[in-house]
């Protein structure tokens, strides 16, 4: 059974899902002060907010069981996603769910704005008839600067288009070629002030968009100008806003969002030209139930089956490419387990390198299946892909990843090394076309080798008999054996066995080995799989049964 906890307003008729879900505990605790939460969060797998609950990262020590958080939204500003990370639970938020809530909420503010509309129905339900102080401006044939063209941004210049507005547009993503094909002009940001005759904001709260309309920006803009703000609060500068209208440059201002909501400053509250809803963009009935679907779902998949779609601090990946990738993200987990064995301490340096076709694929949770292989040795379930690189950090260990262009004899090929000291080990492996995984280096040996569960690698003189001697042994012992591969660099030096096994090797038969003469070392090295948060875990099982 999964205990799921859904704090903050969140539609019924969305976490269906989870209250018909058999193996699902659905708990609804809206109204919780931040220490009654950290008093219960242990007892739950899943938590699901909107934008009011805080996640901190003080929240999150208590959040022992915890595997999912979901926002019901977008913005995931309300969460502490690096102490998330930090802990291996998976962030997740169902972007474009509100998409057109926020749009049309953009729309309405606009044209709220516009006709003064807020400001005419507070005078009229009051009781005055007043037909001359709400003389509005039209949108037809005025330019709208809309900065930030995701989802919501476009989705705002398609439908101002069908008002006869010119739209000007500015996001780092922006060709001139969708510009063009959205009817609209690709502009800078200087651009947009210099001819807009109203500014609406639709990018993320970064570093790079807080302040980003502050006085230097306001004083660019066109007299007369009219902000909208409906993505969040801060990329407008309050104070900066406030003077600009109050000097009679800025005309007015639609907020839905603020710096500190809720919103309790007067200068905005009780300024005539500017108008404020209380974070309404994504409050539609539909959008409500349609990011709760969304997250509610997913939250099944991850607990049930293992897979992600939308998580925040994950590397996303298309499912063509999820396919393609499947078989070297086990292959780079087994990898990672047996080069930290061949080790045998934990690593201070690791060395990825890529050939062949893998140089032109995202190989980002590739490294961290890596990464995960290595770290699990000693850290055990502690560690999984949302926290792999967290955690390297943490433990002080440096990597580095190149892509090279040269193929090494392969159509693809990856090599991992570590280092300790002076001591340095390395994994070279590959997936052959119609075979599937092999390591095909270990060290300076050339070798050929399916990755199994149970491995043997014995490093002996290449004399004669070596190889029976070892067989006959084991076959003492019951034990069979599944394929053997010899390599050596020279005829008569140190040569090495791999073999694969069908059980697991006991201490007792490793010291029965190393009493043969001429053999060096024996060592048992065991691959376990799989991190439960692959993308495509189960099809990844199948394919290695
Ligand atoms: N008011 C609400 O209730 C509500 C509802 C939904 C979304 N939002 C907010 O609206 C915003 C947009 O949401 P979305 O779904 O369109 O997101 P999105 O990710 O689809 O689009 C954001 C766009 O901003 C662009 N961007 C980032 N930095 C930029 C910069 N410095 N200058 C210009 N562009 C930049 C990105 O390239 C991207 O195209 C987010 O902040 C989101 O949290 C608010
Ligand atoms: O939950 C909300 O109402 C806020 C929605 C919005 O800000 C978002 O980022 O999705």
């Amino acid at each position: 059974m999964f205990k799921v906890l859904v704090t903050d307003g969140i539609s019924d008729t969305g976490l269906k899902s989870l209250f018909d879900h058999p193996n699902f505990i659905v708990e609804r605790q809206p109204t919780l002060k931040p220490e009654e939460l950290k008093n219960i969060i242990g007892d739950y797998e899943a938590l699901i907010v909107r934008s009011q609950t805080k996640v901190t990262g003080e929240l999150l020590q208590y959040a022992d069981r915890l595997k999912v958080i979901a926002r019901a939204g977008v913005g995931v500003d309300n969460i502490d996603v690096n102490a998330a990370t930090g802990k291996g639970i998976i962030v997740i938020n169902a972007p474009g769910a509100n998409t057109i809530a926020a749009t049309e909420h953009t729309l309405a503010m606009m044209l709220s704005m516009a006709r003064m509309i807020p400001q005419a129905h507070k005078k009229t339900v009051a009781g005055e008839w007043d037909r001359n102080s709400f003389k509005g401006v039209e949108l037809y044939k005025k330019t709208l600067g809309v900065i930030g063209m995701g989802k919501i941004g476009t989705e705002v210049a398609k439908r101002a288009k069908s008002f006869g507005m010119n739209i000007l547009g500015y996001d780092p993503y922006l060709t001139e070629e969708r510009a063009e094909k959205l009817g609209m002009k690709k502009a800078s940001l200087d651009l947009i002030a210099r001819e807009s005759d109203f500014i609406t904001i639709h990018t993320p709260l970064t570093n790079d968009t807080k302040g980003l309309v502050n006085d230097d920006y306001l004083s660019k803009t066109k007299k007369g100008v009219r902000f909208v703000n409906c993505a969040r609060g801060g990329i407008i500068d309050e104070k900066a806003l406030v003077r600009a209208i109050q000097a009679g440059h800025v005309a007015g201002a639609a907020l839905d969002v603020f710096e500190k909501e809720p919103v309790a400053d007067p200068e905005l509250l009780q300024n005539p030209n500017i108008i404020i809803t209380p974070h309404l963009g994504a409050s539609t009935v539909e959008a409500q139930e349609k990011v709760a679907q969304e997250v509610s779902e997913e939250i099944i998949e991850i607990l049930e089956t293992q897979s992600i779609r939308n998580a925040v601090n994950m590397p996303q990946m298309s499912g063509e490419t999820q396919q393609k990738m499947q078989p070297y993200l086990l292959l780079g987990e087994q990898m990672g387990q047996l080069v930290v064995q061949l080790l045998k301490h934990a690593p201070s340096k690791i060395e990825i390198n890529y050939y062949g076709d893998l140089i032109e694929e995202d190989t980002e949770l590739l490294t961290r299946t890596m990464i995960k292989g290595i770290l699990s040795h000693h850290l055990s379930d502690s560690v999984n892909l949302i926290n792999a690189l967290h955690l390297l950090k943490e433990q002080g260990v440096s990597y580095n990843v190149q892509k090279n262009a040269t193929n090494k004899g392969f159509a693809n090929y990856m090599e991992l090394s570590i280092t300790k000291g002076l001591e340095t080990t390395k994994i070279g492996a590959t997936v052959l076309n119609g075979y599937g995984a092999r390591i095909v280096k270990i060290n300076e040996y050339r070798i050929d080798v399916r990755p199994e569960s149970h491995l043997l690698l014995v490093k002996h003189q290449d004399v004669p008999g070596m190889i029976g001697k070892v067989g006959s042994l084991l076959g003492d012992y019951h034990i069979n054996i599944g394929t053997m591969q010899v390599g050596r660099t020279a005829v008569g030096g140190e040569a090495i066995m791999m073999l694969t096994l069908d059980k697991q090797i006991t201490a007792e038969v490793i010291r029965a080995l190393t009493l043969i003469s001429g053999l060096n070392e024996a060592k048992s090295l065991e691959l376990s799989n799989v991190d439960p948060f692959y993308p495509g875990r189960l099809e990844l099982e199948k394919v290695n049964k």
